[in-house]
């Protein structure tokens, strides 16, 4: 199994990096956005479909076998870039910026059409996938069990997310949630979360294949 990454760059290489890649993914997500919401003629259509493929080959003409990793620097700093919940190269994610308030980790998300689920409203998959980031990330853990309440619909927009440990035995976490919007919470959450035995290592010239 592919596992964590060391990767042996300074703090100044991972920002020029973000540097790169930030702008590039937010432009991707500004594609997502425009292409479920466009109404230009289909010939503007195909105009642009062109475009945005001869964007793709230029990006594929050097590119890693598998997926991006998750990869950490040696001062511990992470880099998992292609995270769906906030990966900086993954236009799929919002992205989520994940703080710690004391004891609880919060993050603030505005979550627009490409995560309608019902009209208007948040994919209740949205919630949960968000939900299960930022406890998992609250207990640096592998997700075990993850329960969720949909008290109430998340319209689209801002949304607020929080999560904190509540126990520990072991390597056994339990951790609560919660998504909310202006008016109070829509989603609750539990989930168990294990931690692994082994957390990461590997030098780059180690890794498995894809
Ligand atoms: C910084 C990180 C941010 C990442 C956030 C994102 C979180 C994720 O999405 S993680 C991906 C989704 N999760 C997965 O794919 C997990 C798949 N499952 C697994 O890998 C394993 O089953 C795993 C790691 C959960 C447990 O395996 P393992 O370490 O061998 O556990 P094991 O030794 O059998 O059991 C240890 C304890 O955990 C309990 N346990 C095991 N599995 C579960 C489970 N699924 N639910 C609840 N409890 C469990 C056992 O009962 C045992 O408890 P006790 O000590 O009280 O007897």
């Amino acid at each position: 199994m592919r596992q964590f990454v060391f990767e042996d760059i300074t703090s100044e290489e991972v920002a020029r990096r973000t540097g790169v890649y930030t702008p590039l993914t937010d432009s991707v997500r500004q594609l997502l956005d425009a292409a479920i919401r466009t109404e230009v003629d289909p010939d503007t259509i195909r105009a642009a479909g062109e475009l945005i493929d001869r964007a793709t080959a230029m990006l594929r003409s050097a590119q890693t076998d598998g997926p991006h990793g998750v990869r950490y620097t040696a001062d511990g700093t992470g880099m998992p870039w292609g995270n769906p919940a906030i990966g900086i190269r993954n236009a799929i994610a919002p992205p989520m910026v994940v703080t710690r308030d004391g004891d609880r980790l919060v993050a603030d998300v505005v979550l627009g059409a490409a995560y309608e689920g019902p009209p208007g409203l948040v994919h209740g998959g949205i919630c949960a996938l968000l939900l299960d980031h930022i406890l998992g990330e609250a207990a640096s853990a592998m997700t075990g069990t993850l329960t969720l309440r949909y008290q109430r619909a998340t319209p689209l927009g801002a949304v607020h997310l929080e999560a904190e440990v509540v126990a520990t035995a072991g390597r056994k976490l339990t951790v609560r949630g919660s998504m909310s919007d202006a008016d109070g919470i829509t989603v609750t959450a539990e989930g168990i979360f294990i931690a692994p035995r082994l957390t990461m290592t590997e030098r780059p010239d180690d890794r498995e294949g894809p």
